[in-house]
Order: C-alpha cells, then structure tokens, then sequence
C-alpha cells in the first residue's frame, strides 16, 4: 500500500473556519446524446451490483457482450428528442435546483453553507465533489439524495458512493444521510399543490396516474422498501387531493430485462385506460424530483403516443417539481431539521 493512500489536507490550516456541505446527489445522465457517450455511461450505470443483482461474471458477459452492443443506440435516439441547448435536462435541471437552493440556504441558515452537485454515474463525481467541497473547508456535510422513495438501487447506491470516498479520506467529515423524504408533510403538500395548480391552469383530465420508476420484483422480496415507500406517497398524495381510487391509480415505468418489475406497468396501464373510455389522462411521476429522459420522453412522448394510439384523446404530463419555490422551500426545510443542532444551520446551538 502507498505511502500516501488516504487523501489529506497536507499544509491546511487547522483554524480555517468551518462550514457546513449539503451535497445533492442525482443519478446522472450522459455527455452527449450520442451512442459513444452513452455507451460509457450506461456501462458505469449497469455495471454497478446495486443496480444488477446477478452473478457478476454472467452480468459482465451479458453487458457487454449484448447489451451494450445496441442499447446504447436506441437511448441516445430518445435522450435527442429531449436534449436541449444547455445540455441533458436532468443535468440542468438538478443544476438549477442546486444554485436556488444555495441562494435560499445563504439567505436563511446563520453559518457558512455550500452546497453541490454530484452525479452518482459520469460527471462530477461524488468523490471529486466531496473532495472540493472539503478543501473549500466543509467539515460537516449532509448527503441529500435527490430521490424521495429509498431504493437500494438508487439511494443505497449512493451511499455505497460517499462510503467508499469516506474509506480514502484521511480526515473524513463529520457526515449525515437523508435516506429519503416520501412522507414528507411538506413534499406532499408541494405534490398536491403543483398538481392542483396544474388542473387550475389546463383543466381537469379524466383520470390522474402515478407513474414511479420500477424496479425488479426480486429486489422487494429480499426487503427493499421501494414498493412501501410509492405507495405511502401515493396514499398520502391521494388522500391530500381528496380523491378516491377511481379517480387515480398507480403504475411503474422503465421495466429492463425480463424478469417482473412492479406492476402494473405503466404502458400498460395507459392502454388499458385508453381501451376502458379515459378521454383525457394527466399523469405526474412523483418519484423524480427534476424532470429527465423518463418524464418528458417515456411518459409525455412514448407513452402518450401509446395513449393516443389505443384511442385515448390526450395524455398530459404534469411537470416535476423542478427548481420550483415549493420545492426548494420544503427541501431547504427537510436540510435544516436534519442538520439540528449543526452551528451552521441552527442559531444559537452549540458546535
Ligand atoms: C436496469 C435497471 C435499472 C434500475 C433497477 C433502475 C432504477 C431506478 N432508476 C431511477 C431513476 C432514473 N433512471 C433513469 C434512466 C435509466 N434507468 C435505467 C435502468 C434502471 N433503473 C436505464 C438503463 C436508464 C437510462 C436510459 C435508458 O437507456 O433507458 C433516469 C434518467 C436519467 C437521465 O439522464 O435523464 C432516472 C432519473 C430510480 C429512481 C430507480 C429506482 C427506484
Ligand atoms: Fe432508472
Ligand atoms: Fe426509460
């Protein structure tokens, strides 16, 4: 082992003042719309144990023998139908929720506090992040995964993430996880809100869907708390728009490989409404705190082009919550009860 293996602050000053780090955390996206950009991506992406749970040689073979040959292909053909000037929305549009939240943090915590962006796959990092957030002078950093329901395969990832940096720092910051925020008072009453001014501006549809990203079947049975946490935010959300069961159901996007997700799928269902008579669908996905690849192109294009071809009328996406002040107002909220007692973010409490 090196002389040098753990990563230090060699000539700091130990009296720098310290702030607080709140470092955002977000799945990431590719470079570029491109087969070549997203065959590295979806490499680093597929490649990780939490997402696969399969033998890994067999897992490796299959990748990269199969899957790779021609996935990547195909989903840079969907990201280009989104893709906008300043790069992958979900990359802006996590960059804009960081910065609003930095200015409102600024404004209202009383101690000095930074806050970053990292990408759990492609760039930045969350080493390379947590690393220039702790030579900037973080001594006390909270992790906020930017997903409300846990998952193994997306908030256990990243805390495999910030884990296996933390094994390489030589003085490693005093650290806290929000592992997820899907009952949320304040969340799902930004939810309810956004979607009821939604319905204020364009009308009401005939039926609402929630779709959530699926995951393996597998997964649940071994103890992940994905699948309860959905339907809690569900339940909640539905009982806060006082709807009944009729008026709104839920459904699971995104199904890879072959094996069961959960169900019921999302294509599915908005066939099947279509085929029952629903006229006009609105749909939100609550699981997704930016809009990315899976909101604006597999439900407000592929899907709704699923909805209008069984002879539905119109499929309508209700956005994100994006960078909206709903939205950062209750995650600068969710920041500062899990921060308690942090001088940088409570006045008055001891260090
Ligand atoms: C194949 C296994 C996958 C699991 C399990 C999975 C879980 C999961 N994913 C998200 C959030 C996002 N996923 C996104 C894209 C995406 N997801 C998978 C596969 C799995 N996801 C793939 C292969 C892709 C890439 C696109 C494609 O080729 O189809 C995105 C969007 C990224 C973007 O750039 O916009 C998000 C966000 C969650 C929350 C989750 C578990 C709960
Ligand atoms: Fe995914
Ligand atoms: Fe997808």
């Amino acid at each position: 082992m090196p002389a040098h293996h753990y990563t230090g602050l060699a000539g700091q000053s130990y009296d720098q003042p310290a702030q607080a780090g709140v470092l955002l955390v977000n799945l990431g996206t590719p470079d570029a719309p491109t087969a070549p950009a997203l065959r590295s991506y979806l490499a680093e992406f597929l490649g990780d144990p939490r997402v696969i749970e399969y033998p890994r040689w067999l897992w490796w073979l299959i990748l990269h023998g199969v899957i790779l040959r021609h996935r990547p292909a195909r989903s840079a053909h969907a990201y280009a139908r989104v893709w906008t000037p300043e790069g992958s929305p979900l990359r802006v549009g996590s960059e804009k929720l960081a910065a609003a939240l930095q200015a409102r943090l600024s404004r209202s915590a009383p101690g000095p506090v930074r806050v970053g962006l990292a990408m759990r796959y492609g760039k930045p990092s969350v080493r390379e992040q947590i690393q220039q957030m702790q030579r900037a002078g973080v001594r006390r950093l909270l992790v906020l995964p930017l997903y409300p329901q846990y998952s193994g395969t997306s908030t256990g990832s990243v805390i495999d993430a910030v884990a296996d940096t933390f094994r390489q720092l030589r003085w490693p910051p005093e650290l806290r996880i929000i592992n997820g925020y899907y009952d949320d008072a304040g969340h799902i009453d930004a939810l309810a809100q956004s979607i009821e001014r939604w319905w204020a501006e364009h009308g009401r549809g005939d039926r609402l869907l929630l779709s959530f990203h699926g995951i393996p079947q597998r997964y649940v049975a071994a103890g992940d708390p994905y699948l309860h946490q959905c339907q809690a935010t569900g339940r909640l959300l539905r009982e806060r728009l006082g709807l009944d069961a009729s008026q709104l159901s839920m459904s699971f996007q995104s199904r890879v490989g072959r094996e069961p997700w959960l169900q019921p799928y999302t294509d599915e269902t908005v066939r099947r409404f279509a085929a029952e008579g629903v006229r006009r669908l609105d749909i939100a996905c609550p699981g997704f705190a930016v809009d990315c690849l899976e909101t604006l192109e597999e439900i407000a294009m592929q899907n709704a082009e699923f909805f209008t071809g069984a002879g539905g009328e119109a499929l309508r996406y209700i956005p994100a919550l994006n960078d909206s002040d709903a939205q950062v107002a209750n995650l600068a909220a969710l920041i500062q009860r899990h921060a308690h007692g942090w001088p940088e973010f409570t006045s008055g409490a001891a260090a």
